[in-house]
């Protein structure tokens, strides 16, 4: 039975009065592709911001291959094996494309600042390797051709594909994707699910919230379902297909209707 990587157990999460997560239990296995999904203001992205680290839980906790990550900085959730994209690209405009990567694969190599001043031959070696990983890591997702353009001037696509580069440079163990195949087209999209899908077969598992339905039915291997904070259902795309809480939480039912 595969190794259980990543668990998340009563995870809350409370702006004022507004619960965002409600006590959200769920697991992801290694080498599991899993969709979160539910409607808009579900509460995803919080969840997400939590795993990360971009936002402390108001309760719950998060284990990470055996280890607890609950209230952990993004730069040691990071440094544990978990890295993510962003629902709103985050790449480094004034870098050109093979530099944006290079910032991903240096937070495995193991020359810091200090080090840096005192072993200058150490640092050119990790450059160079730094470099090549860049590299390959671009090379996998079909864009070395770009390596030396500034990052700013590639097109939104090429721009998702860059960022997916800098998250796998660091060879974490999981990859988070929000909303991966927003803003794409459908060839660009079909590249997308290729990349994840071989990603997946060199070991990677990849957590992944997603509105475009074809994607995460076709993908993932369990889905999980959030609606108003909470989990309503989880289980493979065929289960959750024909859910009828999951059903309701998208189309609305006649009892909620009448309740409202
Ligand atoms: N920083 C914040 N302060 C206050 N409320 C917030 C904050 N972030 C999110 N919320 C609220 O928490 C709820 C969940 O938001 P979240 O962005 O996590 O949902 P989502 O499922 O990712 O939505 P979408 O699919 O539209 O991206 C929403 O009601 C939102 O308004």
């Amino acid at each position: 039975m595969s190794k259980r990587l990543l668990e998340v157990k009563g995870l809350t999460k409370a702006f004022g009065g507004v619960v965002a997560v409600s006590e959200v239990d769920f697991h992801l296995n290694q080498g599991e592709i899993v969709a979160v999904i539910g409607p808009n203001g579900a509460g995803k992205t919080t969840l997400f911001n939590m795993i990360t680290g971009v936002l402390p839980p108001t309760s719950g906790q998060v284990f990470f291959d055996g280890k607890e990550l609950t209230g952990k900085q993004p730069y040691q959730i990071a440094e544990a094996g978990i890295t993510r994209t962003f629902q709103n690209l985050q790449v480094f405009e004034n870098m050109s494309v093979i530099e944006n990567v290079m910032t991903g694969v240096h937070c495995r190599l193991k020359t810091g600042f200090l080090q840096a001043g005192l072993r200058l031959m150490g640092v050119k070696k990790e450059e160079q390797q730094a470099f090549d990983i860049a590299m390959s890591c671009l090379e996998k997702v079909g864009i070395a051709d770009l390596a030396f353009e500034p990052a700013e001037v590639l097109p939104y696509g090429n721009q998702r594909l860059l960022e997916i580069a800098r998250a796998s440079a660091s060879s974490p163990q999981l990859i988070l994707l929000d909303e991966p195949m927003a803003g794409l087209n459908p060839q660009e999209s079909r590249q997308l699910v290729d990349i994840i899908k071989k990603k997946r077969e060199e070991g990677m598992s990849f957590l992944f919230v997603e509105h475009d339905m074809e994607t995460v039915m076709g993908i993932s291997d369990r889905i999980v379902v959030i609606d108003y904070g909470k989990k309503i259902a989880e289980g493979t795309p065929a289960e959750i297909y024909e859910n009828e809480k999951v059903i309701a939480a998208y189309l609305g039912t006649e009892d909620e209707e009448e309740a409202i």
